[in-house]
Parts: structure tokens; sequence; C-alpha cells
């Protein structure tokens, strides 16, 4: 089942409608032949926040397992975009610090901690990240090394590889984005015993989400927002 990567969800919505009225006119009415729709169109609750909650949720997990929570913890995350803004959302509601955070319009950084809602409102109003008031600018280069308890790498492939991975001072990194760390990082970060918790499992809960489009296509029928939540809570936990 096609989907599109780093791309707005109003042209994966567009494209994907596409897709299902071409294949319907050939084979009759057929929802289930695609995910990532519009909701009018059989598209799932909660598949825009999606990944980032799934992110969420796994690094809960990983923390938990350490005897540590969100709550308390401090974050540094890469990417602004669908999966990033959303785990900097949710992480932010269960009480974590996000001392810095970046894109590619600028990187900014607060100790106290970035009011992510605040930053939401000021980037959906069109304003980029180095204009907003509550932080300060930093160097992006800084960013994936910056301290901090867990590096969320949430934009591009291959961020982290040999030059930047023996000063990296985070000590989980959760591969939000699809391999964030190359195989060399990976060797040095294991070496430094940095947990690394790897995209198969840490970004699963978007085609999580996607696998319960299609059953709910199959099904006829839509669930309920807290419903695709708590579902998506259980397969990320089980
Ligand atoms: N969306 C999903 O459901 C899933 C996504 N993924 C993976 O997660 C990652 C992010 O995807 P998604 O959030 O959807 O993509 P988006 O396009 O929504 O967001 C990407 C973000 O990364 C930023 N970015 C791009 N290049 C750089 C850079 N060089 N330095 C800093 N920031 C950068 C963009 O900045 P700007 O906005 O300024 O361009 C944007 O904020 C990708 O690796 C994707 O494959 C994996 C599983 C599911
Ligand atoms: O929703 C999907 O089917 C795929 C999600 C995704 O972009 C990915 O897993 O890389």
């Amino acid at each position: 089942i096609p989907i599109f990567q780093l791309q707005t969800w109003e042209l994966i919505h567009r494209t994907m409608a596409w897709i299902f009225d071409e294949y319907s006119k050939f084979h009759g009415h057929s929802p289930a032949v695609v995910t990532g729709k519009p909701i009018d169109l059989g598209g799932s609750l909660g598949r825009d926040a999606a990944t980032g909650r799934g992110v969420m949720y796994a690094t809960e997990a990983l923390l938990a397992e350490y005897g540590k929570s969100i709550s308390g913890s401090t974050f540094v995350i890469q990417g602004f975009g669908n999966v990033g803004s959303w785990a900097a959302q949710l992480i932010h509601e269960k009480g974590g610090k996000v001392i810095a955070l970046g894109d590619v319009s600028g990187t900014i950084r607060n100790k106290a901690g970035i009011d992510v809602p605040a930053l939401m409102k000021h980037r959906n109003e069109g304003g980029q990240l180095k204009d907003f008031h509550g932080a300060e600018v930093m160097d992006a280069s800084e960013l994936l090394v910056h301290e901090c308890d867990v590096l969320l790498p949430c934009a591009l492939g291959g961020v982290l590889n040999r030059e930047n991975a023996p000063d990296v001072k985070a000590k989980f990194i959760i591969e939000a984005a699809n391999h964030p760390t190359d195989p060399e990082a990976d060797e040095i970060l294991t070496k430094k015993g940095v947990v690394v918790l790897p995209d198969i499992y840490a970004n699963a809960g978007g085609v999580i989400v996607s696998y319960f489009e299609w059953v709910q296509n199959i099904q006829g029928f839509m669930w309920e927002e807290e419903k695709v939540n708590m579902e998506l809570h259980k397969y990320m936990n089980s």
C-alpha cells in the first residue's frame, strides 16, 4: 500500500484520494486499497498525530525500563514537521522538558524548557522557529550534540554519523525519522553506552494507524479517536 514521505498531509490526502478514486472507477467503491486518505473518504481519525504519538509511547516505555519517565527528562528534537511537532507536543503534555529544537528555518533553545503550545501557535500563524520569542537562536550544528537526556531525530536519514556521533551527549536516542543513525554512528554510540531505539519500532505508530485505517475500511466502520489511540498504545506496548 503506497504512502508519501516528507510531504504535507494536505498533499498526502489529495494524492491518496486520487488513487482511491481512480481505482474505484474500474473496480467499484474500494476505500481499503489505499491509506492516508482524507477523513471524509475513509481516512482514520488520529493518523495525523500517530507517528509522533507512537514515538511518545515508545519513549515512555524505554525510559520506564531504566526507571525514568518523560516527566523530569530533557529532550532535544530535530525536525518540527508532522513527526517532530506531534512528538514535541505530546512529550510536553507529559511533563517532558523540550530544551532545544530545530528545522530548516532555524534552531532554538531554552534551558528552562520551550513552551511547545506557544511555539505551535507561532508556527501555525506562519512564524519561523528563529523568530520565536520564547527561546534563543543557536547554531544548527550544535543541535544533535546538545546536552540532554533524550535526543529525537525527526527529520532526515543519516544525520548521526561518524563525524558527530563521538560528541553526542544524549543518553537515549529515539529513531523517530527513518534510519537517522548510520551504521558507523551506531557502533560509536553503542561503545559510548548510548541507548538507540531503532526506527522500525520507534516510528511504527504511523504504519500501525494506517493498518487501522485499512481494518476500519474493510469493517465499513469508523473508530473514535480515543479507540485509535488506545489500540495504538496497546500495539506499541505489546
Ligand atoms: N509522517 C509519518 O507518518 C512518518 C514519518 N517517518 C519519518 O520521519 C521523518 C520526518 O517525517 P515527517 O515529520 O512526516 O516529515 P515533515 O516533512 O512533516 O517534517 C520534516 C521536518 O524536518 C525538517 N528538516 C528537514 N531537513 C532538515 C535539516 N537538514 N535539519 C533540520 N531539520 C530538517 C523540516 O524542516 P522545514 O519544515 O523547515 O523544511 C521539517 O520540520 C522522515 O524521516 C520520515 O521518513 C517515519 C514514519 C512515519
Ligand atoms: O503510514 C504508512 O503506511 C507508512 C508510514 C511511514 O511513513 C513509514 O513507516 O515510514
